[in-house]
């Protein structure tokens, strides 16, 4: 099977250093995957070894399915860093000259205009552009050639809030429509959850986690609203333990299996408990994030 993106005990020293260690990356067809981790943690280092541009200490990458070097590069795009455009000319101008260069049909340009929601302001002089269309049009002129794989690198960095929710919805629609995209991103995990099908997080250049958001988050027990609380909590300390019950916020949580959800309402009516809601208690997002990355408050933006 082709994968866009495969490494087997990617490592990278450089010195005493260890910038990536023993990587074992899968990127499948057609999936955004995201590559996060705090400063420092290696994706630049990784990114240059799948681009070729640095040669590994140990281990094997192979990208589109093919050992780097093997002239695949014409199918990947890449935004890395902020994308060079003249000043003066308009984005659609700039486009242009970009397809030329690199041998891109030109049709293509109206059309990678249209995909990044840019076609309103094809005609603007890119001077003018915010900072969002800027980069939104450097995701444009990755996408000139078509590619089988794209790789964005930090493609919210310094952008606003509102600069960030319309690059998010691009790469959620890139992502419907069927491009393999592989996003690196030093941001908290929260702000990928909508657009990752899977993410794999680095820390210190090891591979501490992946998976689907879900699968990282994982659930980790049951959330009760009940009345009266202290019956409750009695009677759920009789059920499950004393040791898997917790009074928080008014609320009993239960360290048991979500799917024990309808056993213990059952067991609550019972012993005339009113139990007004009981969900699936699941970790924030964000505690995960440092608890994986081994750090106790959030220095990774
Ligand atoms: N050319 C180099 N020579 C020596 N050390 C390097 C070199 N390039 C990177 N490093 C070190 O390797 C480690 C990983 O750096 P890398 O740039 O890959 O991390 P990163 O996750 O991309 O971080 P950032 O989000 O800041 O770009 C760091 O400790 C960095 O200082």
């Amino acid at each position: 099977m082709n994968l866009p993106v495969q490494t087997v005990g990617l490592t990278k020293r450089y010195g005493g250093l260890t910038a990536v260690q023993d990587l074992d990356l899968t990127v499948r067809t057609g999936e955004v995957y995201g590559f996060l981790g705090p400063n420092g943690a290696g994706k630049t280092t990784t990114l240059r070894m799948l681009l070729g541009l640095v040669r590994p200490t140990a281990g094997t990458v192979r990208l589109l399915g093919r050992p780097v070097g093997a002239g695949q590069l014409a199918e990947v795009g890449a935004l890395i860093e902020g994308p060079a455009f003249y000043p003066y000319l308009s984005g659609r101008e700039n486009l242009r000259v970009l397809a030329r260069y690199a041998g891109a049909p030109a049709e293509r340009v109206p059309l990678v205009l249209d995909l990044v929601d840019l076609a309103g302001r094809a005609g603007d002089r890119y001077a003018g552009y915010s900072l969002g269309m800027k980069q939104r049009l450097g995701v444009a002129a990755a996408l000139l050639k078509d590619p089988r794989l794209l790789i964005l690198d930090e493609p919210t960095n310094g952008l606003d809030p509102s600069g960030t929710a319309d690059m998010r919805r691009l790469i959620r629609r890139l992502g419907a429509a069927g491009c393999t995209v592989l996003l690196l991103s030093s941001h908290l995990l929260g702000e990928v959850e909508q657009v990752c099908d899977r993410v794999g997080v680095v820390s210190q250049g090891r591979l501490v986690a992946e998976g689907s958001v879900a699968d990282l988050r994982g659930t980790v027990g049951l959330r009760v609203l009940a009345e009266p609380l202290d019956g409750a909590a009695e009677r759920a300390r009789e059920l499950v333990g004393a040791d898997r019950v917790r009074v928080v916020d008014g609320a009993l949580e239960l360290a048991v299996e979500p799917d024990r959800a309808a056993w213990l309402n059952t067991e609550l009516v019972r012993a005339g408990v009113a139990v007004r809601e009981l969900r699936p208690r699941e970790r924030d997002l964000e505690q995960v994030f440092f608890e994986l990355i081994g750090k106790e408050t959030a220095d990774v933006r």
